[in-house]
């Protein structure tokens, strides 16, 4: 198909443009007048858009289009180029817009966000993290206060009343996390005026495909204080002394560890001769175990590092330090013991949410990254979302190399090594892309030795890595890096400033490498897409060992491959096809995956939106108190002719929800133990989704009703103290403090499960 004609229709399996270009003219001819009005005129111009509904008409759009434009020039001194008029017109549709790297795509948001304002919608954009929130916040601000709208935006340091103040706003920027965690303190407030989070309008989502896919899984977590977790150090001390491959193995693909007999011999006789599978402590066998994970498959600087005497996970797909994750709480504590560091405070799991139900709340979403077409048929079915494909400003001329194949990871690099060197002679910026820290730190460390200096984003804060990134473009500069880390950077050829851009553009502009492929092939085009943004030159290539892990764990047939080549070359093409296969099958994986927590996180929404409505009705309708009224009538006439109608009002509402917030804690506690044990009855090939429902459904119903019969009968109980309805006494207890935090995505899943599972078990509930 001719370019032209794709620029039109759109690419096959994508939203057609066609009703978006057809309105490029007509916006372009209103220009004129428009650059004749005063910016109150101009503001004028905007409001007149409010005085119909969503969707916007094809006139209305042209005209929002056209006065965006003119306010952007003014605001901002940019004036937005077509191909990102077509990306707001999708976004307003309610589409992912997939715009390339450097296109403007803040810049499109902005706009798309106006219009969704402008027509009386909240919107909330949601971005990948706090730096990128505050920044796009504060760069569109201009734009929005021509436009007529407010804008705000939240941080992990903002107050509750910053936070209110902050959704006031017709369009508020936070990053997803912080956004939820809102959401989810709000579900445990036991006063309306607690509130924070008004009902959701418009979600438009930065970075989609990595919210949307990448992240959907993660639950975020509100947990309550209860006390500081045990350190088990004697436990760590023990796993440390066993040998690798003789009292342990770890599997292939590294998601879990296993003590052999000999292990199992070893830390019996370290344990005075106890039987393991026998003993009485029926904790000593989780605790060896989760010792043994901490010990076995999470390495230092690879999933954490130790920084302030306190263990930070590391997270991976963004290789930089995640400031509120934690692991669950015996993992945690297993590993603080193995880095000898103080154990931090554990909890109760108040309650949950995934970045998935996040986003499933608002019922406008939509969306724009670099990449969304590889995750169309996802974004589809999870969010019922489609992909417009924007074409680029200006044509991409960037330079795909093939992959560079070797057969071992020595040769890869020693390959990689010679490379940079040629290419760094020539004064050519280069960016290299690594799996993990770990990896950039020793790649860093052979350069250096090799006289190459390199700068390396090293999971420091996202300010920090914005600052570095900016400069990667700068003559003869290397720069060492994780896949995401700095993501939403602009890299300028000749640096943040571009005073040497011509010079740059001479050596052949950004070159990046990729040090082996990512587990998804999107992964891949994001590092690519670091250079040749706006129709800049700029090259990429992947070097790739056949022993690199995402090759040896999905494509195992590749094992004991034959190199003649001297170097470890491999240029059989069978050999290409093998990397692409293997890489399509980690993909598989990961959707198979994500599919599968979908199904389990259902039933659970279903149960939640039921306990979440009911609340609601008790918090803010005085649900709980005719409910009482009706439950003990007795006690309830007495308590007003004590206490009076506000007071009853209050104690009821308190104790309604004690019981309801209570028996969710304990509900989720129970159905996460059900899940555990789903998996070890999936070995007994029966279907786990049916297991999970057969017990799940049962188990909630009744919920509540069994809460409002304890509710009545502490309320019968309660005492009147000082002329008021005395509920702690009574045995309302909230957490004195809680906490939040995203449990990390970890790759070794059912079994780790399983593992803090047992934990649990044996620690008990902490019921009423
Ligand atoms: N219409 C425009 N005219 C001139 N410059 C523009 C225009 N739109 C955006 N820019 C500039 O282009 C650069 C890239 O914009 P932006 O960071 O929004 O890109 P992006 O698409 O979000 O890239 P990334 O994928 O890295 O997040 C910015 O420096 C911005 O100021």
């Amino acid at each position: 198909m001719a370019e032209s004609v794709r620029r039109i229709l759109g690419k096959p399996g994508s939203v057609s443009l066609q009703p978006y270009t057809k309105l490029l003219k007509s916006i372009e001819e209103r220009e004129e007048a428009l650059r004749e009005l005063g910016d109150a005129e101009l503001t004028a111009a905007a409001a007149e858009l409010g005085n119909a509904e969503l969707p916007y008409d094809p006139a209305d759009l042209a005209e929002l289009c056209a006065v965006g434009r003119e306010a952007a020039r003014r605001a901002l001194d940019e004036r937005p180029f077509d191909a990102q008029l077509l990306g707001v017109m999708a976004l307003l549709d309610g589409n992912v817009a997939e715009m390339a790297t450097g296109e403007g795509k803040t810049l499109a948001g902005a706009l798309a966000a106006a219009g969704f304002a402008l027509r009386g919608q909240r919107v909330h954009v949601l971005s990948v993290n706090d730096y990128l929130a505050r920044r796009d916040a504060e760069w569109m601000r201009p734009l929005y206060e021509l436009l007529g709208v407010a804008v705000s935006w939240i941080g992990q340091e903002s107050t509750t009343e910053e936070r209110r103040a902050a959704y006031a706003a017709d369009i508020t920027y936070a990053s997803v996390s912080e956004l939820g965690f809102d959401v989810l303190r709000d579900r445990i407030a036991t006063d309306v005026s607690e509130l924070v989070v008004p009902e959701p309008n418009v979600a438009l989502i930065d970075e989609a495909d990595s919210v949307l896919v990448d992240e959907a899984r993660v639950p975020l977590v509100l947990a309550g204080a209860a006390e500081a977790a045990e350190s088990d150090a004697a436990m760590a001390e023990l796993v440390r002394r066993l040998r690798p491959r003789t009292d342990y193995v770890v599997d292939d693909d590294g998601r879990n560890a296993h003590l052999t007999d000999a292990g199992i011999d070893a830390v019996e006789k370290a344990l005075d001769g106890v039987d393991l599978y026998s003993a009485e402590d029926t904790t000593l066998l989780p605790r060896v175990n989760l010792a043994l994970h901490a010990h076995a498959l999470l390495q230092r600087d690879v999933h954490y590092v130790v920084r302030d005497g306190q263990v930070r996970l590391i997270n991976e797909s963004r290789g930089r330090i995640a400031l509120l994750q934690r692991w669950p709480d015996g993992l945690q504590a297993a590993v603080e013991a193995k880095e000898h560091v103080a154990a931090s405070e554990t909890g109760e799991i108040l309650d949950s949410i995934t970045v998935q139900a996040l986003v499933l709340r608002y019922p406008t979403r939509c969306g724009m990254t670099g990449t969304a077409m590889a995750v169309a048929e996802q974004l589809r079915e999870f969010y019922e979302l489609e992909v417009a494909v924007i074409p680029p400003n200006k044509p991409n001329i960037r330079v795909d190399d093939e992959d560079r194949l070797y057969a071992t990871p020595e040769e890869k690099e020693d390959a990689l090594l010679d490379e940079v060197a040629e290419v760094h002679a020539g004064g050519r910026p280069i960016l290299i892309g690594t799996q993990d820290v770990a990896e950039s730190e020793r790649l860093a460390k052979r350069l250096g030795n090799a006289g190459l200096e390199c700068v390396v984003l090293n999971a420091k804060n996202d300010a920090d890595e914005a600052d570095v990134i900016a400069e990667a473009g700068t003559y003869g500069r290397i720069t060492v890096s994780t896949q995401m880390a700095g993501r939403g950077t602009d890299i300028r050829l000749g640096g943040s400033d571009m005073a040497d851009r011509d010079r740059v553009v001479e050596t052949g502009g950004l070159y990046v490498i990729g040090y082996g492929r990512y587990p998804s092939s999107r992964l891949d085009d994001q590092l690519r897409g670091r250079a040749g943004r706006q129709g800049d030159p700029g090259g990429s290539v992947f070097y790739v060992s056949v022993e690199d892990d995402l090759i040896a764990n999905n494509a195992p047939e590749t094992r004991g491959y034959d190199v003649s080549s001297a170097d470890g070359a491999i240029t059989d093409p069978t050999w290409r096809r093998t990397v692409d296969h293997a890489q399509r099958v980690a993909e598989g994986q990961l959707l198979e995956l994500h599919r599968n927590t979908w199904r389990y996180n259902q039933l659970v929404d279903v149960q939640r939106g039921v306990v979440m409505e009911h609340r609601r009705a008790v918090l803010s309708d005085d649900q709980g108190k005719r409910q009482l009224a009706v439950d003990c009538p007795a006690t309830y006439e007495e308590l007003i002719e004590e206490v009076g109608e506000e007071e009853v009002a209050r104690a009821a509402r308190l104790i309604t929800l004690y019981h309801l917030d209570r028996g969710w804690t304990d509900h989720n506690a129970f159905l996460a133990d059900l899940r555990e044990g789903i998996h070890l009855r999936f070995l007994g090939r029966r279907n786990p989704l049916d297991e999970f429902n057969r017990d799940a459904v049962p188990a909630f119903k009744g919920f509540l009703d069994e809460a409002r019969a304890r509710a009545a009968e502490m309320f019968t109980e309660a005492k009147v103290v000082d002329g008021r309805v005395d509920v702690d006494a009574a045995g309302v207890r909230r957490p004195s403090t809680t906490w939040t935090y995203m449990v990390q995505e970890h790759p070794f899943s059912t079994d780790f499960e399983s593992v803090v599972g047992k934990l649990k078990n044996i620690g008990g509930r902490t019921g009423d």
